[in-house]
């Protein structure tokens, strides 16, 4: 069988790297290129790339994408800072190329994944839900995908389960201090040298707290769902938001994707 041929742009970068090396050591990939910031988009047609990843930059990721519809080269993404505009303009980059397939994932560890769904279980149950994301200092969007994914999905919860908005009583205090408001659901975003990617959501109940944790401690962890995510893409067209559609058993629980639907593509990342 002849393997998928696979390009990584970003390559040089903290997960590029890391998916440059997970994509060689797999056998039935092979890495016709491996691109960086300078180098011609020309190189996925001339090597005969079939997937892309994409780990660049929220500035970088709209123009190689718009290079890879408009040569029907399927893609993976994890480069965050999504916004509904920009999934927009992605949907009129692909209508004219329809069996093209993009993976837009906020986070590709299997762990972060699950957070997302166990908030999305948990949010019905309790009055109040905060989220802390926590990053390393070099990040260049604040709130991280994850967490912006994850305050999606749990607001989209409340409103299914008719709870009231959350009442924010502080009349007195500094700008940002109760954090962005994402969907009505207040984020924290940390940035501190020595972490890489972490997560809490945390619910009020009368008498009770629950807190879900994530951490990913190495770029590692997000390895096994780009891999993942490399070969399932090409047998489904069009944008899919969020690794879990590609996942058997969690996919049941979040319904398909689609731009505005409130489980799927359109929402940001
Ligand atoms: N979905 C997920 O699970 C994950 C997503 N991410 C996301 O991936 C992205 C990259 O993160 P990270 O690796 O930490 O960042 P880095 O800054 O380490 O890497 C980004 C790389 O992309 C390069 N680059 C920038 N612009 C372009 C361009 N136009 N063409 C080609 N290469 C370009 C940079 O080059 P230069 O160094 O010259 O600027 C750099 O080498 C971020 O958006 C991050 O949020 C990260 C981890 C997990
Ligand atoms: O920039 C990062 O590092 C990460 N970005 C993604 C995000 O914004 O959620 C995924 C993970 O948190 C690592």
């Amino acid at each position: 069988m002849s393997k998928l041929r696979v390009a990584v742009i970003g390559a040089r970068g903290r997960i590029g790297s890391e998916a440059v090396r997970a994509v060689e050591a797999a056998d039935d990939l092979d890495l016709v290129a491996a691109l960086g910031r300078g180098d011609r988009l020309d190189a996925l047609t001339e090597a005969g790339a079939e997937v892309v990843v994409e780990l660049t930059h929220p500035d970088a990721v709209m123009g190689n994408l718009e290079f890879c519809a408009g040569h029907g080269i399927h893609a993976v993404v994890g480069t965050t800072g999504w916004t509904p505009e920009r999934l927009a303009t992605l949907e009129g980059q692909l209508a004219g190329s329809p069996g093209t397939g993009v993976l837009i994932a906020p986070n590709f560890s299997i762990g972060a994944v699950l957070t997302m769904q166990f908030a999305r279980q948990a949010a019905r149950w309790f009055e109040s839900v905060e989220v802390i994301e926590l990053h390393h200092d070099k990040k260049a969007d604040a709130p991280s995908g994850t967490a912006t994914r994850t305050a999606q999905l749990v607001a989209a919860a409340r409103r299914e389960a008719g709870l009231d908005a959350q009442h924010d009583p502080t009349t007195h205090g500094l700008d940002g201090a109760r954090g962005a408001d994402v969907d009505g659901v207040p984020v924290h975003s940390v940035r501190l040298r020595g972490l890489l990617a972490h997560q809490e959501v945390l619910f009020g109940g009368t008498g009770e707290t629950l807190t879900l944790r994530h951490d990913s401690l190495h770029h590692s962890s997000f390895m096994p769902g780009i891999l993942l995510a490399v070969r399932t893409v090409p047998g489904v067209p069009g944008i899919t938001f969020g690794l879990e559609h590609f996942l058997t058993g969690v996919t049941a629980e979040t319904g398909t994707a689609g731009p505005g639907d409130g489980t799927g593509a359109g929402e940001g990342a």
